[in-house]
Parts: structure tokens; sequence; C-alpha cells
């Protein structure tokens, strides 16, 4: 997993974070950019070309799949905060790779056949799910028992449902991968308001970014809340819901994304997933 962290648009420079799976040397790659939006108000995308496939079949190694766009840069919806420009380009291509491939209609060499898929594969992704699914059921208990007292004391950056997401994340990893954190230090304060874009090439970006312990204000498209106790945590987290073909709720985003926003009041820090850039 790799990180672009960036204070302005001129100056970007890099701290990744690698994600490495236990046996093999495939890294989930993700990259952030991060910004003092109260400083240049600006959001913008990584660059990286390559995407990198997960799922349940083959959790023992990563996929790179050529994507077309990984992003349109945010730049032109975010020129004046006052004044947001309605981004006039053609609508990016989605990442359709990883279905194509399980339809056995992918680019040829960029993945492997099903046939490829190991048994042991299947049961990682398997074992991977098991875990995920009982620490939730677990965890979610204490988070529901604990979120009057957030709603209280902590309306804002729920730091204590925030510490269950921690431990979610990172009994969930940790049998199955070594998160290794690289020029860690050159991440703001936790404190600082920051605007941080992921690429999301993979959902475990997730997992990675709640392992650091930050109190972020994920996006999340609106169809996720839907799911039981995963759901159920992410209205507890205060994740926010964007419905992405909706401009209205766009507008509601780039609202609350202004320097002089409640965001900024609140010291947050936002995560974008870069696949909101490609409406
Ligand atoms: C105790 C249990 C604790 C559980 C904590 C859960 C915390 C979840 C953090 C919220 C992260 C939500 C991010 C969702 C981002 C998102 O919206 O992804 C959609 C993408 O995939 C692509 O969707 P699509 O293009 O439709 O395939």
């Amino acid at each position: 997993m790799e990180v672009v962290a960036s204070l302005s648009r001129s100056h970007p420079f890099h701290c990744p974070l690698r994600l490495r799976h236990k046996r093999s040397c495939n890294i989930s790659q993700l990259s952030l950019s991060q910004f003092r939006a109260c400083k240049e108000p600006f959001v913008g995308c990584s660059t990286y070309k390559q995407g990198v496939l997960w799922n349940s079949s083959t959790l023992n190694g990563a996929s790179c799949i050529p994507r077309k766009h990984v992003c349109v840069p945010w730049y032109n919806y975010l020129q004046d905060f006052n004044q947001p420009v309605v981004h006039k380009q053609a609508k990016a291509s989605r990442p359709v790779a990883v279905r194509s491939e399980l339809a056995g209609t992918g680019i040829p060499d960029s993945t492997h056949m099903l046939s490829d898929i190991t048994f042991g594969s299947r049961v990682r992704g398997i074992g991977f799910y098991a875990v995920t699914a009982i620490a939730a059921i677990l965890l979610i208990v204490l988070m529901i028992a604990q979120h009057p007292f957030v709603l209280l004391f902590d309306q804002y950056r729920r730091r204590a449902q925030f510490s269950v997401a921690k431990i979610w994340a990172s009994l969930t990893v940790a049998p199955f991968f070594k998160i290794e954190y690289e020029r860690l230090e050159n991440l703001p304060p936790p404190d600082v308001p920051a605007v941080y874009v992921s690429n999301h090439q993979s959902f475990l970006d997730i997992y990675t970014l709640l392992t650091l312990g930050r109190s972020f204000k994920f996006i999340s498209k609106t169809g996720i809340f839907l799911f039981p106790i995963i759901g159920w945590a992410m209205y507890m987290l205060g994740v926010i819901p964007l419905k992405r073909m909706d401009s209205r709720s766009q507008m509601v985003l780039l609202v609350f994304l202004q320097p002089s926003s409640f965001r900024a009041m609140w010291q947050l820090t936002v995560i974008l997933f870069s696949f909101f850039c490609s409406w």
C-alpha cells in the first residue's frame, strides 16, 4: 500500500505505506493525497495506472490490472470553493476488469484464469471473511453500548468508536497480512484537518487505514450502509454517505469540504476514495 501526500499542488511528496502479504512479495497499493485544505483548498488524486485486484479467491496474491482512468483530477471541481466548477470532461470508464476476468472476458494477459485459483487460496479467502465477520459480530456490541456516551462526549471525532474499528481491522488483517508502514512521519498530526484521497485499489485499504487509529471521516456510497453490522458500524463512526450519481449529494460533499465548513472547525480528516473522481 502506498500513500502519496502533498501539501501543495506544486510540491507533492510521497509517503508510501506498504501492505504486504505474509507469504508473497505482492503489494497492495493504495495512494492517498493529503492536503491541508485550510491553507490551500484543493483535492487531488493519484496518478497510478496499475490496479491491484484482491478478492476472496485471490488472497494468496494480487493481480495487477491496468486501469484506463484511475481518477479524474478534482482540481477542476475545487479550484474555487466558493464557485465550484462543473467538470465537463467525458465520464471516465469504471474499473471493471475484475468482473470481466471472472466472466472470462478480461484482458488476456492481465490476470490469471479461474482455474489458477488454488484450494489454499479459497480456504484463505473463506478464513479472511470468517475472521472479519466474527470479529465484527463481537465488537459491534461494544460499539452499540458505548455509542450514547460517544454522542454525549465526543460527537464529532468519535475516537472510542474508531478504537473499536482499529481492533476489528487489526484482528482481521493480522492472520493474513503483515502491514509495513513507511514514512508515516510525513503524515500530518491527527488533529490537523486534511483531505486524503485513496485510489481504492482494493477494499484492504479500508482495513489498513483503520489500523492507523485515526478518526477519519470516510466518504462512502450509500449502498454500503445497508450491509448489516458493517453499515451500523459505519453509521456509528460517522461515515459520510454519498449518492454518487446525485448532483445534490455531490454538492453537499463539496460544501462539506470547504475550509470554512464544519470539517475545519471539527479538525477532522476526510478520506475520499478515488472512484468518486470518475463519476
Ligand atoms: C465492529 C465492526 C467495525 C466495522 C467498521 C467498518 C468501517 C468501515 C469504514 C467505512 C469505509 C467505507 C468506504 C466505502 C467506500 C466505497 O464507497 O466503496 C465503493 C467501492 O467499493 C466501489 O463501489 P462500486 O463502484 O459500486 O463497485
